[in-house]
């Protein structure tokens, strides 16, 4: 399904205005979101309180209905990026109910396709990436999610970043630690960024300060 999709059936994000007095003028009108915070302390908390609420959401979800829904978004990444051979393309290890796509992930190797893993260095820092095929040593990283040994940084051609939220700009939600805004700016070339989440991860607004890059596209179940 394609966030245009999505927007419609959410109803709340096709509004492209704030919802201050929405409740006004469309009887049980509301969202989750507060007001408009403007300040950046404000909009930081928010986020870090959207994260749990999401977070917790998407992990009340039965493991089965949630291998489903990846399955799906397996097709639209199919769809996304076309034929994979001869591209780098960085996964992710699922964790906290992340959408699990190691099974895409061996067709893209089947396909003749190459996957990179993120790899925190250091807190404040952008992501290296490494490359990583079956067989290859894992490590713990931080939050204990496993990521390559060892090997040279490389450039992906495709990054996948999966989301805790999403907003019809396309503007990601994350853990909280800045780390694919940071990678995404320093990178020399930028990649094709897909967003991977659930479609109960989209919200009206994420709103999207200066440092926060769009994805170049969303894929839902
Ligand atoms: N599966 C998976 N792997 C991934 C990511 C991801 O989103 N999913 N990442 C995507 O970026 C990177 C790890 N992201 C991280 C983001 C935040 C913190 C962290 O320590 N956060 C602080 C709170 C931050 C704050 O609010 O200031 C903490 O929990 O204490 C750790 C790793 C790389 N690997
Ligand atoms: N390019 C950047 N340069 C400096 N600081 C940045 C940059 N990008 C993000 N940050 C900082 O990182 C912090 C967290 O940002 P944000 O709330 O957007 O995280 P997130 O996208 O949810 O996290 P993640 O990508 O790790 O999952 C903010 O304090 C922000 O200022």
């Amino acid at each position: 399904m394609s966030d245009t999709d999505d927007e419609q059936e959410r109803g709340v994000a096709a509004y492209a205005s704030p919802p201050c007095f929405m409740h006004e003028l469309q009887p049980g009108f509301s969202t989750n979101a507060p007001s408009a915070p403007q300040a950046r302390a404000d909009v930081m908390r928010w986020r870090k309180a959207e994260r749990e609420r999401l977070i917790a959401a998407r992990l009340a979800i039965p493991a089965d209905e949630r291998a489903a829904m990846a399955r799906r978004i397996a097709d639209g990444l199919d769809k996304v990026i076309g034929n994979v051979s001869n591209q780098l393309i960085s996964l992710y290890w699922p964790f906290r109910g992340e959408p699990d796509l190691r099974p895409w992930m061996e067709t893209v190797f089947e396909r003749g396709g190459s996957i990179a893993l993120p790899v925190v260095i250091e807190k404040g820092q952008p992501l290296i990436f490494r490359a990583w095929r079956q067989g290859d040593k894992l490590e713990k990283g931080v939050w204990n999610i496993p990521v390559p040994a060892e090997g040279q940084p490389v450039q992906p051609t495709v990054v996948i970043a999966p989301l805790v939220g999403f907003d019809p700009g396309k503007y990601r939600l994350g853990y909280g630690g800045g780390f694919f805004d940071r990678t995404l700016a320093a990178m020399p070339a930028r990649p094709l960024v897909i967003g991977v989440g659930y479609r109960m991860a989209a919200i009206p607004t994420i709103y999207p300060q200066p440092h926060d890059i769009p994805m170049s596209a969303i894929v839902t179940d």
